[in-house]
């Protein structure tokens, strides 16, 4: 299929062995069917035994192959969510499956009109199922979290975000357990108000709080809030009762059906390091809407690059290239009253979330009062 090809399939029971379905807890292999519209047999509708799970298919390793099965680098997009599911035959015992190619690219691609077409279809699927499920690549599937947590007010429905690190062509390919974990997630009560998810390498985690901490291995995500549960044997233990980001700031975005006409304001990072000058600073100032710098330590920038960006008229988001820690209010630099200006500070947040965050401010015409309110709001910045 090309990519941003839309392609809608309904998994789905047949009516020759509906009456059968209705009396078995499942029906023991699901028929494809393809359709311009997803179709549900009525039967199965009124039986409602088990839950509707929506897979919406963006990329990334999950849906690749590599020209080998010992190579674990240099693959290509190359998966429909259909060739996926092939890779996981019990999943019908589970779930009734819906599913969408919103798109097919390393998540390297994805960019604001591909989240936005990601928001679109979480949005049109949240009445009709009981758990979505999104397969995305692993490098940028944490901002695509953090996106869909701060806009999406999900309700009770588990959205549930998975990836995989080796291509499905290699030796002990990690998509398929991954993907079939996912499905588990967004079918089981227990996930439900629980909000983004993310699946990975048998750990279920918040989409909010998660990053990518490892460029290879298996363990790729890390999470320092902790993990909210994991798999053994394929059951799901969760550590905690339902639980949602505290503090976490639901923007209301009027995103049209055409993405093409929906702007979404740019924000650039700078990162920080020994001898770092305005020179970047002065490139760019007039070019995005918004600035986010990974400062060394605490939000340290050298004294004269702080001095410039008080004076600039944009938003500068004060952030950190270590993984730990946060940038407190106090260290931002700050004028002759005190005052830090369109000076804010990130919080915990690292460089990637907070340009997402100040996208949304920005794109929702916050001022920076208002701004900073949020960042504040949402992790002590
Ligand atoms: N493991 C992965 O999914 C990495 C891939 N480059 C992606 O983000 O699409």
């Amino acid at each position: 299929m090309p990519n941003n090809a839309v392609e809608i399939t309904t998994i789905c029971s047949d009516l020759e062995n509906s009456q059968f379905k209705l009396e078995s807890t499942a029906p023991e292999e699901p028929i494809i069917s393809k359709s311009a519209t997803p179709v549900i047999h009525p039967l199965l509708s009124q039986r409602r035994s088990l839950p509707r799970i929506k897979i919406l298919g963006t990329g990334g390793t999950i849906a690749s192959k590599a020209t080998s099965s010992s190579a674990t680098a240099d693959y290509k997009v190359d998966l429909t969510i259909q060739d996926m599911l092939e890779a996981i035959p019990d999943i019908s015992r589970i779930c009734e499956l819906e599913y969408e190619q919103l798109c097919n690219v390393d998540s390297k691609n994805i960019d604001e009109k591909i989240l936005m077409t990601i928001y679109n279809g979480i949005s049109e699927s949240l009445q009709k199922f009981d758990g979505i499920v999104i397969t995305h690549g692993t490098d940028s599937l944490a901002e695509t979290a953090f996106f869909i947590e701060s806009t999406i007010d999900a309700g009770e429905v588990p959205i549930v975000c998975v990836g995989s690190m080796r291509p499905s062509s290699s030796v002990s390919a990690d998509g398929p357990m991954n993907l079939y974990q996912a499905i588990c997630i967004a079918a089981d009560s227990k996930s439900r108000n629980r909000s983004v998810l993310v699946s990975l390498n048998d750990q279920i985690s918040a989409g909010y709080y998660i990053t990518k901490t490892n460029a290879n291995s298996l363990d790729s995500f890390n999470v320092r809030q902790g993990y909210l549960g994991n798999f053994v044997n394929n059951e799901i233990h969760y550590y905690y009762p339902p639980v949602k980001p505290q503090g976490c700031h639901k923007f209301k975005l009027n995103i049209p059906k055409n993405t093409d006409s929906f702007n979404f304001p740019d924000v650039c990072i700078i990162y920080g390091h020994q001898g770092i000058t305005s020179k970047l600073l002065d490139m760019v100032k007039d070019q995005y809407a918004g600035i986010v710098f990974a400062t060394m330590g605490a939000g340290s920038l050298p004294d004269k690059v702080n001095e410039d960006c008080l004076e600039i008229d944009i938003p500068v988001v004060y952030s950190k290239r270590s993984m730990d820690g946060m940038i407190p209010r106090a260290n931002l630099p700050k004028d002759a009253n005190g005052d830090s200006r369109n000076c804010i500070a990130s919080g915990y947040l690292n460089p990637e979330k907070s340009r997402i965050l100040l996208q949304l401010c920005l794109a929702c015409n916050y001022s920076i009062d208002e701004t900073k309110h949020v960042f504040r709001g949402v992790y002590g910045g």
